[in-house]
């Protein structure tokens, strides 16, 4: 439910969660030349991601780590689950995407960082899940953190597991997408994005934002069409929500590009730890209930 009765196990998970490690992460997968869908930067990516989530579930029997195939290209999803205790048909769902692209024409030599878009998305996940592990939480229902393949291509990815979701009835009761987190250009530090989402569900999240980090200031904005994975959750009638690092006008001038890195985005990962901190208390307060 969206009543904030979890408090003791978020605020430990909150606290231990630091910028730096978000940095390392984003460092590791702006190194590869791109992650094009179709490169083998994209492939390389995509393992080099399903092994470091797996190597740091070491020990944890219950989390597991695959990866989702899709037809027509190489790169994978993966899906990281951990599965709940007493609760576990009942899903939560973070996600961001782990492509990266240089615009049209995008080869295998050609570069692309996509340090905000999206490395620091699954920097963010990836520090959610290492402050979780850290204080041995485990949640009543089950949560997923989903580094899609082929956002930039057309939300291809998340559209093929939402899609496969659905049609498996996976009850996902809440799905948050962060993508491009770290590049602070606005006035405010949380953009709330009401296209594409569900309204309720983003009530419950400006809650979590005033309740666990009372200094953060929010702003709302619209994209005008699909423009990140929520939509392809929100196209199967699933609750999504996309808090954003920017309004609308001033979002990141450097992706797509070569330049979209992490010195562009100020050479620090403060702003992507708010959202890596958002992120934990929607899946802990959102994880922590019965059925
Ligand atoms: N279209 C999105 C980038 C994007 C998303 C939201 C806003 I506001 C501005 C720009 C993309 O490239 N996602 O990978
Ligand atoms: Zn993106
Ligand atoms: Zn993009």
């Amino acid at each position: 439910s969206y009543v904030l009765d979890n408090q003791a196990l978020v605020a430990p998970v909150l606290s231990q969660m630091q910028a730096g490690n978000i940095e390392t992460t984003i460092g590791e997968l702006a190194s590869f030349q791109n992650r094009f869908y179709t490169t083998t930067g994209g492939t390389d990516a995509s393992n080099w991601l399903k092994q470091k989530w797996a190597g740091m579930a070491t020990g944890r029997a219950d989390i597991a780590v695959t990866q989702f195939a899709h037809t027509g290209y190489n790169q994978k999803s993966v899906i990281l689950t951990i599965t709940g205790t007493d609760n576990p048909s009942e899903v939560i769902v973070l996600g961001g995407h782990l492509d990266s692209t240089a615009g049209s024409g995008t080869g295998e030599s050609s570069r692309a960082p996509g340090a905000d878009d999206d490395a620091s998305g699954i920097a963010s996940m990836t520090e959610v899940l290492r402050s979780m592990i850290a204080n041995g939480y485990k949640p009543r229902r089950t949560i997923k953190m989903i580094g899609y393949a082929a956002e930039e291509v057309g939300l291809r990815g998340s559209q093929a597991i939402a899609q496969n979701f659905k049609a498996n009835n996976v009850n996902v009761v809440g799905v948050m997408q962060l993508d491009m987190t770290n590049y602070k250009g606005s006035a405010n530090d949380i953009y709330i994005y009401t296209d594409y989402t569900d309204s309720l569900q983003n009530d419950f999240v400006v809650k979590l934002i005033n309740t666990y980090q009372p200094t953060l200031t929010i702003g709302y904005d619209k994209c005008g069409y699909g423009c990140s994975d929520h939509a392809s959750w929100n196209a199967q009638g699933y609750y999504t929500s996309m808090p954003f690092e920017t309004s609308f006008t001033q979002d990141n001038p450097y992706i797509h590009t070569a330049n979209d890195t992490f010195a562009n985005a100020g050479g620090q990962a403060n702003h992507s730890l708010k959202f890596a901190r958002l992120a934990a208390s929607f899946a802990i307060e959102l994880g922590s209930d019965g059925a």
